[in-house]
């Protein structure tokens, strides 16, 4: 799914309207998709305080309150008693809501927060474009205090579509985003998506010929993209169909590292699956994985990596810093062209040496935060650090996996897919050991690699979520994910 900026969202708007819907109904489309989700899944709730603004998005507020009251729940309507300039179409769904004696409309001032009613807030949209008023920061933090359900519509008030916020902003902390066709790359990033909630995208149908010939660099990875990338199993096969995984890592009390990454590779469809590593693994590898082949190097840590033809590598879990192993590593990278999968301690030798311009084309790094700063530095957050990975991406002719809440995939094309699945309860040693295993198999399987990294991604948070269901997030380990990873084939099959 394309991300789009606020502008970008604006003319879209009005492209459709210029197609023949009018802006009014298209408000009126628009607070449909809000009140039929709010009936369906706050059915036991009776009052909503539904706060508007006097622009557009207030505009879906009126229209969404006159809903909900047809729809039998109690209504009441807060606008603010100091500015009565409404854009046009605010205006008439303003105009509509006073005919109705039953929505009782009243000054922000007037709020009491004396019964159990849901929050909804209307105050401002995509059209946010400067820092709000003390006013309103006001009346957002005595909201944000009560303890009660809260609802945006569209972007949670405070909030810009497409940019980071000063730290000290006041945001409405909704519960539930109901966004209008796209993500907004705010709800994406840390800073500023926490203040979100579950997000739901409501489709309005905005014009479909606009949308394709909109060009951006943000995308969120959806269903639809993943199922057009997978490529099921075909009957007439065998194992050199599906590649050849080396999985290259571990080190004396980190065996568990690579094994994970190994049994992630088999998991996720590998035909052939080696595993380097050092002798003190050799027992605990061969017991748990007989599927995989075991090579040895050095006793407790990796001394030499040996370079095979026709495999893909996935380097660093567990593979620690040991003198002989850095040594090991960048003559292999020397050597060697494919691409590769490069993670943890590969990531960090790679960062201590400076030898980045040793990282093969078209190869994957998988930095988390840290060690994303360890290789290019610091940055001032986490858009800005967007920005640099795409310019890394671009200038290395690699791809660079950022792994945070919401994992981005950064192509050389300079291309960024935010991966929406996933949970807290994979913030666990291990997790990235098995994406590195996952990435790994699918390269080895010929997925093309920004394919092949778009997958990975979702698939390691869609087992993530698979994991979580049965264990919690609290309990659930890498290894419950590992398992979980044939339920997600079973599922897109
Ligand atoms: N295609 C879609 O997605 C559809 C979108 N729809 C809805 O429209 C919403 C966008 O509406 P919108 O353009 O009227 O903007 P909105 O956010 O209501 O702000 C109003 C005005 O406030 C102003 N302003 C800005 N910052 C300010 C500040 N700090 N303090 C005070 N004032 C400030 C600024 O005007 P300015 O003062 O700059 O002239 C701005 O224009 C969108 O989010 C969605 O809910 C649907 O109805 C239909 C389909
Ligand atoms: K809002």
């Amino acid at each position: 799914m394309k991300i789009l900026s606020s502008s970008q969202i604006k003319q879209c708007d009005s492209v459709t309207i210029g197609k023949g819907i009018s802006s009014i109904d298209l408000m009126e489309r628009a607070a449909k998709a809000c009140s039929d989700w709010i009936e369906i899944n706050f059915k036991i709730n009776k009052g909503f305080s539904i706060f508007c603004g006097n622009g557009n998005n207030g505009g879906d507020g009126f229209a969404i309150a006159r809903m909900l009251y047809e729809k039998g729940f109690d209504i009441d309507v807060f606008i603010d008693e100091n500015n009565f300039k409404f854009s046009d179409d605010s205006k008439i769904n303003l105009d509509r809501i006073k005919k109705i004696s039953g929505i009782g409309i009243k000054g922000f001032s007037e709020f009491e927060n004396n019964r159990e009613s849901v929050i909804i807030d209307a105050l401002f949209g995509y059209g946010l474009n400067r820092e709000l008023s003390d006013d309103f920061n006001d009346l957002i933090e005595k909201l944000n205090e009560i303890h009660t359900s809260k609802i945006s519509i569209d972007i949670p008030t405070g909030l810009f579509a497409d940019r980071i916020i000063d730290e000290h902003s006041t945001v409405f902390k909704a519960d539930f985003t109901l966004t209008f066709q796209f993500y907004k790359r705010s709800f994406l990033h840390p800073e500023t998506g926490r203040f979100c909630g579950k997000i739901i995208v409501l489709n309005i149908d905005l014009d479909e010929d606009f949308i394709n010939g909109t060009k951006t660099d943000y995308f969120v990875i959806d269903e639809t993209l993943i199922k057009n990338i997978y490529k099921p199993r075909k009957e007439f096969s065998h194992k050199g169909t599906y590649g050849k995984s080396i999985l290259v890592g571990g080190s004396y009390g980190k065996i568990g590292a690579v094994l994970m990454s190994t049994l992630s590779a088999l998991r996720t469809g590998s035909g052939l699956t080696f595993t380097i590593a050092p002798k003190c693994g050799n027992t605990v590898l061969q017991s748990q994985i007989p599927e995989a082949m075991f090579i040895d190097s050095g006793e407790n840590h990796i001394n030499k990596i040996e370079i095979q033809e026709k495999a893909v590598y996935g380097i660093g879990p567990g593979l620690g810093k040991e003198k002989e192993t850095r040594k090991a590593l960048l003559e292999f990278l020397e050597n060697y062209t494919g691409p590769i999968v490069l993670d943890a301690d590969a990531i960090n030798i790679l960062a201590e040496t400076q030898r980045l311009n040793l990282i093969p084309e078209n190869s994957v790094i998988t930095p988390h935060p840290l060690e994303f700063e360890r290789l290019f530095g610091k940055t001032e957050n986490s858009f800005e650090k967007i920005e640099l990975a795409k310019q890394k991406a671009e200038e290395l002719q690699i791809f660079i996996i950022l792994k945070d809440h919401h994992t981005a995939v950064v192509t050389p094309g300079k291309k960024v897919f935010y991966n929406i699945t996933g949970n807290s309860g994979m913030a666990k040693g291990g997790s990235g050991d098995v994406l590195t295993g996952i990435l790994t198999s699918l390269i080895s399987q010929r997925y093309e690699i920004e394919e092949a990294c778009i997958f990975g991604v979702w698939l390691h948070g869609k087992a993530g979520d698979l994991a979580a269901e049965e264990f919690s997030k609290e309990a659930m380990l890498p290894t419950d994910l590992i398992n979980k990873i044939g339920d997600v084939f079973k599922y897109l099959s």
